[in-house]
């Protein structure tokens, strides 16, 4: 009996543990949505976990991205200005402008977190920081995809799943709707698409993302009410923007700008790169020769590539077992990365005949020193030559685009207008005016600077190697405003002038504390007299001194 109870109960027990076996072998062929087996879905699943586990090393350029806003170097000034627009209790849209690898995403990565500790500010402690690279963002006219606004994925799509069946459409809330409390940043963000542009200005306006949907009907009752909602009324997308980009202001729509506090990232100076370098190296802990930051500082233009530079440091010690990263390990490096050297240049000392410093902007709105050569010879008749500037420019509009005379090209003119008050006779002189160095002046602020150069040239009397101007020229001589005088300051100091020479009306008391003695004109009548009044004159010129243009080195 017992054994007859113990047969019956083993084979009770195999006919249920082969059912058992059945079902869950079935269910794990069953498909699931998509037509994906389960078994292919655990396969799948197994795998992405594998290759989450799976992981190289922390890059450098990870370990070494700046961790706080003390952290980044050499923008004291721009660093303030997005704590004042972005930390407040009402913080603005910010535009942030400057080189490659300055520091503006890095910036903008820190920015809302340092908010968050500001008592008045109104971001909650969960607010969200999204960051969206616009170059990646391919516009799509059918909107079936938007990762920036958001889309709508309409019933008919294959896998619309049940709600598709249903004829449910579903809104796809985009990076608007995820940073809505918190920050968006888009990098590039002069690269949008003009149509996505006008979507996100009115964004910005609305502070709502609208969905749109020809499958959409308010009296459909299978839709739920969630997204009747979200139909009827929108998404909530309340965010501060941040975008950067290595654009000019002139190229990004005025539109956008109008509704954005701008901020200016500079160039990164030597100073600032050979602490980038230091830093970077520390954070690498290998020892490395007396001198090398500065070293690396002759090839590296801003921080992304001080930090290229150092990994390929690093990973050369680590190969050849090296115990100390030496000279000679950075030259291998910049001759094998195609490394040129830079030309920070400095004024030099020497007053010239025929040669001024001029203060120009560049792209991305960093200054610049730009010098500026002048000849003049007699001649039976009068002769213009300028070298070294865009000729032309294209004025593009909505409708249609034209081209004209560049400006750089008629401040010339005006130039030798004004230097007939002088005695200067266009009609008997050839005038050769050169912009050496390559780069590109098409702007009319170099006017006072030209005027200078061919005054020099024309007298003969040398000017001194350490001032430098900025200032258009009207044509009764008087110096008219121009852009981007702070930054051409900047440049200044960095170049080592003693006297800048700007328009009156660009003055700022804030002039007063940059170390250099700063001089507002009115009219050119006053620039000669500054620069040429002996007891001011601070340089003494000795005859062994003046170099005409054609002998001065640059
Ligand atoms: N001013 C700086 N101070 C410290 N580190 C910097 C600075 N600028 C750049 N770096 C280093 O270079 C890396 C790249 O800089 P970042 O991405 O902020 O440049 P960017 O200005 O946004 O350039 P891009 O316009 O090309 O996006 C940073 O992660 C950091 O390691």
């Amino acid at each position: 009996m017992v054994n007859g109870w113990s047969v019956l109960t083993i084979v009770q027990l195999l006919f249920f543990g082969m059912g058992a076996y059945y079902f869950f072998a079935k269910s794990r062929k069953k498909p699931l949505g998509g037509g994906i087996s389960s078994d292919e879905n655990f396969k799948q699943l197994e795998e992405l976990e594998e290759m989450r586990h799976r992981k190289l090393t922390e890059p450098l350029s990870e370990q070494t991205r700046p961790r706080s806003l003390a952290e980044i170097v050499g923008q004291e000034k721009a660093i303030k200005a997005l704590r004042t627009a972005l930390c407040g209790p009402n913080p603005q849209h910010i535009l942030i402008y400057g080189p490659p690898g300055v520091g503006k995403t890095a910036a903008a990565r820190l920015i809302l977190e340092e908010a968050k500790k500001t008592q008045a500010c109104p971001f909650w402690e969960t607010a969200k920081f999204v960051e969206i690279d616009a170059t990646t963002l391919q516009f799509d006219e059918r909107n079936i995809a938007d990762p920036l606004m958001g889309s709508v994925h309409d019933p008919i799509y294959q896998g619309a799943g049940a709600f598709g069946q249903m004829g449910i459409p579903q809104p796809r809330p985009g990076a608007i709707c995820e940073a809505h409390g918190g920050v968006l940043f888009i990098d590039e963000i002069g690269e949008l698409h003009p149509v996505q542009m006008n979507k996100l200005l009115k964004v910005l306006e609305d502070r709502i993302a609208r969905f749109q949907s020809s499958y959409y009907s308010r009296q459909n009752k299978n839709i739920p009410s969630y997204i009747h909602e979200i139909f009827q009324k929108g998404m909530p997308a309340d965010f501060r923007l941040i975008g950067a980009t290595t654009r000019n202001p002139s190229d990004i729509p005025p539109a956008l700008r109008s509704r954005c506090t701008e901020i200016f990232f500079e160039s990164l100076d030597e100073k600032a790169v050979e602490q980038i370098a230091r830093n970077s190296l520390d954070r690498c802990g290998l020892p490395y020769e007396e001198g090398l930051c500065q070293k690396i500082a002759c090839y590296a233009q801003g921080g992304r590539d001080t930090v290229n530079i150092i990994q390929s440091l690093s990973a050369l010690a680590v190969m050849e077992g090296n115990r100390k990263i030496m000279f000679a390990d950075l030259d291998w490096v910049a001759e094998t990365g195609r490394y040129q050297p830079i030309l920070r240049r400095k004024v030099s000392k020497k007053a010239q005949i025929g040669v001024v410093n001029g203060m120009a902007v560049q792209g991305g709105g960093s200054g610049t020193l730009l010098a500026i050569e002048a000849t003049v010879q007699k001649s039976d008749k009068g002769f213009l030559t300028v070298t070294g500037i865009v000729e032309e420019e294209e004025i593009r509009g909505k409708q249609r685009s034209s081209r004209r005379k560049s400006n750089a090209r008629s401040s010339v003119e005006n130039v030798l207008t004004v230097l007939e008050k002088y005695g200067f006779a266009k009609d008997a002189y050839q005038v050769h005016i050169n912009f050496p160095g390559g780069t590109p002046v098409d702007g009319p602020s170099a006017g006072i600077a030209m005027f200078l150069a061919v005054y020099s040239a024309f007298t003969g009397v040398a000017v001194d190697g350490e001032i430098a101007l900025t200032g258009e020229i009207g044509l009764l001589g008087q110096v008219l405003p121009v852009g981007g005088v702070p930054d051409k300051l900047g440049a200044a100091v960095d170049a080592g002038v003693k006297r800048a020479f700007i328009p009156k009306e660009n003055w700022r008391e804030s002039y007063l504390n940059l170390g250099i003695s700063v001089v507002p004109l009115k009219n050119v009548d006053e620039l000669l007299e500054h620069v040429f009044r002996k007891e001011e004159n601070s340089v003494v010129v000795e005859d062994g001194n003046v170099l005409t243009a054609m002998e001065g080195n640059l």
